[in-house]
C-alpha cells in the first residue's frame, strides 16, 4: 500500500512515521509538504506526524489546520480514506475539525516523555484490528498540550459509539476519561496522542507500535 506523511514546519516525527511505514508496507511514504494542494495519487493512508508545527504557537496545531493540503486531507478523510493523527497530528486533526474536542495543557503543567500503559477501547476498528478489545498495551508519550477535553455530552457519545480507540490506563495528562486515541463518526480517522511509530522495533524496547500498522495494512487491504 501506498502512503503519505504530510509535513510541516516543525514536524520533527515524520521521519519516524516514514520509517515505520516503509518497514511495513515495503514502500517509502510520499513525503508531501503542507504548502501542496493536492496529494498524492493512489495512496490508502494519509498520516500527520508529531512534532511542534508553526512552534506550537497560538494553539498545537492551529495554523497546520490552515495549510493548503489539509483542506486536502479533509475532503479526502470525508470521502473515506484512512488519515492517522499521531501527537501534533491529533492535535491539527482537531483543530481542522476532523475530530472533536480539543487537546489542552498537561494538568501537570510539565511536558511528559515516557512510556504509557494504554488499554485498547475498541480493538474492532481499522487501526486497532491488531489488538484485541480490553488488551494493555505499551507506547510511549512525549507532549505538553495532550490534555484532551471535550464537553460532557460529547464524551458520552464517543464512548456510546465506540469511538474511543485508547485510555491511558493511568492519569498522564489529566485528559477526560482518560482518552488517549479518537475515531471520527465513520472509523477511518483516528488521533491518538501516544507515538506507535516510537515502538516498532525489539531494539524501542517493545513492538506494541508495530501492530497498529500491520493490523491496519491487513484491514484496509
Ligand atoms: N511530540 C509531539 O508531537 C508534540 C506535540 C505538541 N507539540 C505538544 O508538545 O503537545
Amino acid at each position: 500500500m501506498k502512503t503519505a506523511v504530510i509535513v510541516f514546519p516543525g514536524s520533527n516525527c515524520d521521519r519516524d512515521i516514514a520509517t515505520a511505514l516503509e518497514d511495513v508496507t515495503g514502500i517509502a511514504p510520499h513525503m508531501v509538504w503542507h504548502g501542496e494542494s493536492e496529494l498524492p495519487s493512489g495512496v490508502g493512508l494519509i498520516a500527520l506526524p508529531g512534532g511542534f508545527s508553526y512552534g506550537d504557537y497560538l494553539r498545537c496545531g492551529a495554523i497546520s489546520a490552515r495549510s493548503p493540503v489539509v483542506r486536502a486531507v479533509v475532503e479526502a478523510a470525508e470521502r473515506g480514506m484512512p488519515v492517522i493523527g499521531i501527537c501534533n497530528g491529533f492535535q491539527i486533526l482537531t483543530e481542522a475539525g476532523l475530530l472533536p474536542g480539543a487537546l489542552m495543557r498537561n494538568s501537570g503543567l510539565n511536558f511528559v516523555c515516557r512510556n504509557v500503559a494504554l488499554t485498547v477501547d475498541n480493538g474492532q476498528s481499522i487501526f486497532t484490528s491488531g489488538y484485541e478489545t480490553g488488551e494493555t498495551i505499551t507506547v510511549p508519550v512525549a507532549h505538553h498540550d495532550g490534555n484532551y477535553f471535550a464537553d460532557a455530552e460529547t464524551l458520552d457519545r464517543l464512548e456510546g459509539e465506540g469511538r474511543i480507540a485508547f485510555r491511558y490506563a493511568e492519569d498522564v495528562n489529566g485528559s477526560a476519561r482518560n482518552i488517549a486515541g479518537l475515531l471520527n463518526p465513520a472509523g477511518n480517522v483516528l488521533g491518538m496522542m501516544p507515538h506507535p511509530e516510537r515502538r516498532i522495533e525489539a531494539a524501542h524496547g517493545g513492538t506494541d507500535g508495530r501492530r497498529l500498522f500491520e493490523g491496519l495494512l491487513e484491514a484496509v487491504a
